[in-house]
């Protein structure tokens, strides 16, 4: 089976990389071998190559700068989301596209599931919320998993941004305490590699991890492990502090309810150990 992977430069790029197995016949491209908000590059490559399916993990993630650069967000988001499931539904071929927890508003107090309604509070969620629209409604082989508070030890994402900040200046301040389900990037390749290989008819799926929690209690989470694993003479803190300008909404609960569900319990130590995992990485790095 022929895959072709856009956004491999990326994070969920790189994990997909990673576990990609050997009966796929697959070809990575970033933004330079293929720029999606190019629809001659884009037709192209697909006629080209004529894959069965693609797999489109590239975006544009800066959520805070997204305010400042809304035409730039919709162009990757949406424009570059509608040029691949054009280009996929001329060959017949099918589009996975990853979506985010952020299109929701956040008013929630339960875990949302693919049926509740988008109302997306920030320009990245409402840039994501039009490329989910366009694909569903250019390309007839389109799965949207949506996804939520993605980590791993590539890129500059909350855990390793945070384990960071520990590790130098012994503490870190929580200004914005929102709500989610953390997603480990390695968990969700092999979902979507899965996905792959044998599809579910639902055209919306919500994939994330299990554990429900407060930015404050990930970072309290992060530095108890860290702590395990450094022995600092001194504890480290983990202060909530108030935002000194607030020019950007995230949604204040994004949690999804996952189609893969483990027990809260056994969800945790996965988080810890994910966690813990993403430590040694750092630590060895620096040694
Ligand atoms: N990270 C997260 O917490 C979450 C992510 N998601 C979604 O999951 C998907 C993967 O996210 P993640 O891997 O973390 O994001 P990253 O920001 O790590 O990767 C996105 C990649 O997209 C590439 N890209 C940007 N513009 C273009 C373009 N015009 N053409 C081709 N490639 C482009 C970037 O390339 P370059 O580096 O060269 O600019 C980058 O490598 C995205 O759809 C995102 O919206 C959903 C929920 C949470
Ligand atoms: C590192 C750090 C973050 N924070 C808070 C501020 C802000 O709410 C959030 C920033 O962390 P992040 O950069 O991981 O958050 P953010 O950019 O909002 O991450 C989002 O990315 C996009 C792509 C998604 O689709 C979402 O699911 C979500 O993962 O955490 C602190 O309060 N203190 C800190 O030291």
């Amino acid at each position: 089976m022929r895959v072709l992977i856009t956004g491999a430069r990326g994070q969920l790029g790189q994990c997909l990389r990673d576990c990609t197995p050997d009966n796929l016949e697959v070809i990575f491209t970033d933004s330079k071998t293929l720029d999606i908000t190019n629809l001659a590059t884009v037709n192209a490559m697909v006629e080209g190559f004529q894959p069965h399916v693609i797999v489109n993990t590239a975006a544009y993630t800066n959520v805070n700068q997204a305010e400042n650069e809304s035409a730039l967000a919709f162009k990757v988001n949406a424009v570059g989301v509608a040029n691949l499931a054009q280009a996929a539904q001329k060959i017949g071929c099918r589009l996975i596209h990853l979506s985010t927890d952020y299109v929701f508003d956040g008013k929630a107090n339960q875990p949302y599931t693919h049926l509740d309604a988008p109302n997306p509070s920030n320009t990245y969620g409402q840039s994501k919320l039009a490329g989910e629209t366009l694909a569903l409604s250019l390309c007839d082989n389109v799965t949207i998993i949506r996804t939520s508070w993605v980590f791993s030890q590539y890129s500059n994402n909350f855990i390793p941004t945070v384990i960071n900040k520990l590790l130098s200046e012994q503490t870190v301040q929580i200004t914005e305490n929102t709500t989610g389900t953390p997603t480990n990037a390695y968990e969700l390749a092999k979902f979507i590699l899965q996905q792959i290989q044998s599809p579910l008819s639902q055209k919306i799926i919500h994939y994330s991890g299990n554990v429900v929690i407060t930015r404050l209690q990930l970072a309290q989470m992060i530095a108890e492990e860290l702590s395990q694993y450094t022995m600092p003479s001194s504890p480290y803190q983990v202060q909530l502090t108030e935002a000194t300008s607030r020019d950007w909404v995230r949604p204040n609960y994004s949690a999804l309810a996952s189609i893969q569900s483990v027990t809260e319990q056994e969800a945790r130590r996965q988080l810890q150990q994910q966690i813990h995992s993403i430590i040694q990485t750092i630590i060895n790095e620096v040694n």
